[in-house]
């Protein structure tokens, strides 16, 4: 497995740019998720680093070997790079077997223990080895695709909205699988992806892209925690941002004074909550009161929409169990501190 450096990749196409310089450091054998939304240029620049696509500016390095770029263009099947695509693309009249050996070098290709140690870490039965893709499910058909992808040990393995297709509780599954297989192959990993939930959960690092710009690139933790800007907190999860007045080190906002994860300057600014940082409390008690409007019940946790008085509204993520009815008034409390963005939020902090 190898590392991938990408370093001022620029790409336009008819004059309008969709990747403007980025830089981006995959270390080897952990998992990079690109999220972003529809547009921003993940694919494209996926389709770059696989080399079904050339930069105009900028290098791509795959292990310390330039790829594309200055001057260079080793072609796709020379880069040692498993994909992965949308839906799998497994070639319909090729087995389980057919498939998952398909990238091999001939003479490995009918070797059935390959094919079932490679159906085992993908966490599939080798029985399956035998099927035609139409037999399997959409989450099975993508796990055989990463086996096929992986079989030939490459560098480095891209992996493009692989769970988009898939519905919710297999979505879960596979990519629990996925990440398994992923980890116990010690692949070095770049997952395209616009589901914050799954870049979150599945990546060591996540790079945020932007109008084809890298706006972050943090682990999941630093990310939701540390947003660059009010526009990439809102993207990696739900938010509750309010005006505040900055004064010596605390924040003076509708829910009260609240204290700053990092210092700010004294004025005018916008502080950024997570919904399950508000605790609610009897209509009686201390903090703010606000009113429910409605509760979203997910079962294990709830979305309880607020207003207050001067019709400030936000939402609070509480657990599933005693919660308020709408029409009821509450008390807010906030647990930890407020991430502040200095004047209206849209600057990057220091
Ligand atoms: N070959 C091409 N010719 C012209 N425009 C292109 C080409 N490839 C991509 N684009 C444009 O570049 C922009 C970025 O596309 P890209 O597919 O990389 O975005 P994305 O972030 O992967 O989006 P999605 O999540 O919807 O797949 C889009 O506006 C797209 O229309």
């Amino acid at each position: 497995m190898s590392s991938l450096t990408v370093t001022g990749v620029t790409r336009s196409y008819g004059g309008t740019p969709v990747l403007t310089g980025v830089d981006l450091h995959v270390p080897e054998g952990g998992v990079t998720a690109l999220l972003g939304p529809s547009g921003c240029g993940k694919t494209t620049l996926l389709r770059l680093v696989a080399g079904f696509d050339d930069p105009d500016t900028g290098t791509v390095e795959v292990g310390g070997r330039t790829v594309a770029g200055a001057g260079r263009s080793v072609p796709a099947r020379r880069r040692r790079i498993g994909f992965v695509p949308q839906e799998g693309g497994l070639f319909p009249h090729l087995s389980v077997a057919g498939n998952v050996s398909f990238g091999l070098p001939r003479r490995q290709r009918r070797d059935a223990g390959r094919v079932a140690a490679l159906l085992e870490l993908v966490g599939l039965d080798p029985a399956l080895a035998g099927r035609a893709p139409h037999q399997l499910s959409g989450g099975q058909q993508q796990r055989v695709a990463l086996a096929r992808a992986l079989a030939p040990a490459p560098s480095l393995v891209l992996l493009d909205e692989p769970f988009s297709s898939l519905d919710a509780s297999l979505r879960e599954e596979t990519r629990q699988a996925v990440a398994d297989a992923l980890a116990a192959a010690g692949a070095t990993t770049v997952l395209v992806t616009h589901d914050q939930a799954e870049a979150l959960s599945m990546a060591d690092q996540v790079a945020v892209l932007r109008g084809g710009r890298l706006v972050q690139l943090a682990d999941p933790r630093t990310l939701y925690r540390s947003p660059r800007d009010l526009d990439v907190a809102t993207f990696v999860g739900e938010s509750v941002v309010l005006d505040a007045d900055v004064r010596g080190g605390r924040a003076h906002s509708a829910l009260g004074v609240l204290d700053l994860e990092r210092s700010c300057p004294d004025g005018p600014a916008r502080v950024l909550l997570r919904p399950e940082q508000l605790r609610l409390g009897p209509p009686s008690g201390a903090g703010p009161r606000a009113r429910v409007r409605a509760v979203d019940f997910y079962g294990h946790d709830a979305r309880v929409r607020l207003e207050l008085p001067s019709g400030v509204a936000f939402s609070a993520r509480l657990e599933g169990w005693d919660l308020p009815a709408a029409g009821e008034d509450v008390t807010v409390g906030v647990l930890g501190a407020a991430l502040p963005f200095p004047g209206d939020g849209a600057r990057v902090p220091a």
